[in-house]
């Protein structure tokens, strides 16, 4: 029974204990998305559709998204001041008359988030310094607006997502909040919080909103929102392609879904993909709801965000899988905002990742 406890006490510890190198890091990345998410859950619980706005790039921008890039920046800030945060949202819009409304209610969650208990299950709550005193538009805004730095090659820094798939999110369907800590190019630790996803995909009764951590080295691990215990995750094993299933986009216009089906037949695929929004794919394929994410652009030189990737790369990576473009090029998250040194993107269990890689080739000649 000792032993047990023991083991299990050591599951729950793993990622902040000595062994791990981002360990404060982490436990900070854990705090802030769990208390975006739970903000963005009550969000979604009460959304209007006034509550969005379309931006310059026709992309649509909701309460949830702004409210929970203002939470978690606020916390990365507080503890890690020298980390640049590259976030997709900033306040422009906010500040224009039409979006005072808009521009109110983010500060009401927001404030109502610091009031919250989410986000504090750890040991040490990393909240606890920042109070739960009220704060104003402005202090809001410029929260919102430190998510303006650029990855480099070198140094460390943030990549926030605070809703990805915000067109999942107005549909009620998968939405992810994601985070990751970029070092020297690389993605070395990834949270994502998915509220809309079962901690088991299997099973439509179990709880849901599911929080997925892997740090490189460390491994890949999964939770729920309202139990600390992390169990860690694998990609399924795969016995023959044939029997792979592949999850992409729902949105026709954010990945080429005819090219995937070209793809899938010439690996002898014949189960229909999942289609489903954000990165919610990238933990999908990581505990084996599926097999293999793909992502290939429809419109020549769209240079994908590195928010829609940071988190999900290391988490496919540590869970046994490999991630790389259209090319088989590994991702380059050093270069700035986009991912300008790629194009597309592949995942799979690494088994048969370069199979896949060679069919996506095939298929992209014959196009
Ligand atoms: N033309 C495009 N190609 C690929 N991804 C896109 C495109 N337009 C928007 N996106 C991004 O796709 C992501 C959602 O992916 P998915 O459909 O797989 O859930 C969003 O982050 C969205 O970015 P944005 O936030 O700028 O709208
Ligand atoms: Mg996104
Ligand atoms: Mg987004
Ligand atoms: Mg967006």
């Amino acid at each position: 029974m000792l032993a047990r406890l023991g083991a299990l006490r050591r599951q729950m510890t793993s990622l902040t204990s000595a062994t791990n190198p981002y360990a404060k890091e982490t436990a900070v990345a854990i705090s802030a998305v769990l208390k975006a998410s739970l903000v963005a859950d009550r969000v979604f619980q009460k959304l209007v559709s006034t509550d969005s706005v379309t931006k310059d790039d026709k992309s649509p921008v909701t309460v949830g998204d702004y409210t929970a890039q203002a939470l978690v920046s606020t916390l990365l800030h507080h503890h890690f001041p020298s980390y640049g945060i590259v976030g997709e949202e900033d306040s422009k819009d906010l500040k224009t008359v039409q979006q005072k409304v808009l521009s109110d209610k983010i500060v009401h969650f927001a404030n109502w988030a610091l009031d919250s208990q989410a986000g504090t299950d750890q040991d040490h709550s990393y909240w606890s310094p920042i109070g739960k005193e009220q704060r104003t538009e402005t202090e809001w805004h410029e929260a919102i607006d430190r998510g303006n730095a650029e990855s480099a090659a070198t140094g460390r820094t943030w990549a926030l997502d605070p809703i990805d798939g915000t067109k999942g999110f107005l549909r009620k369907g998968q939405y992810a909040v994601c985070l990751a800590l970029i070092q020297d190019g690389e993605p070395v630790l990834g949270v994502t919080g998915c509220p809309n996803l079962p901690i088991d995909f299997e099973d439509n009764t179990s709880s849901k909103g599911t929080l997925f951590v892997a740090v490189k080295g460390q491994g890949a691990y999964q939770r729920s929102f309202d139990n600390e215990q992390l169990t860690p995750i694998h990609f399924a094993p795969i016995g023959s392609l044939a029997d792979a299933s592949f999850c992409e986009s729902v949105e026709a216009g954010h990945s080429d879904q005819s090219t995937n089906a070209r793809i899938a037949s010439l690996l002898g695929i014949t189960k229909q993909p999942t289609r489903m929004d954000s990165q919610a794919k990238y933990c999908s394929i990581s505990r084996g709801d599926g097999d293999i994410y793909l992502r290939l652009p429809v419109k020549a030189g769209y240079q994908e965000k590195i928010w829609d990737h940071a988190s999900g790369t290391v988490l496919v990576g540590e869970a046994g899988g490999i991630v790389t473009d259209m090319h088989g090029k590994k991702l380059d998250f050093g270069q700035g905002r986009t991912l300008k040194a790629n194009q597309g993107v592949v995942a799979a269990n690494k088994d048969v990742h370069a199979k896949v890689l060679r069919a996506v080739q095939q298929a992209l000649a014959d196009k």
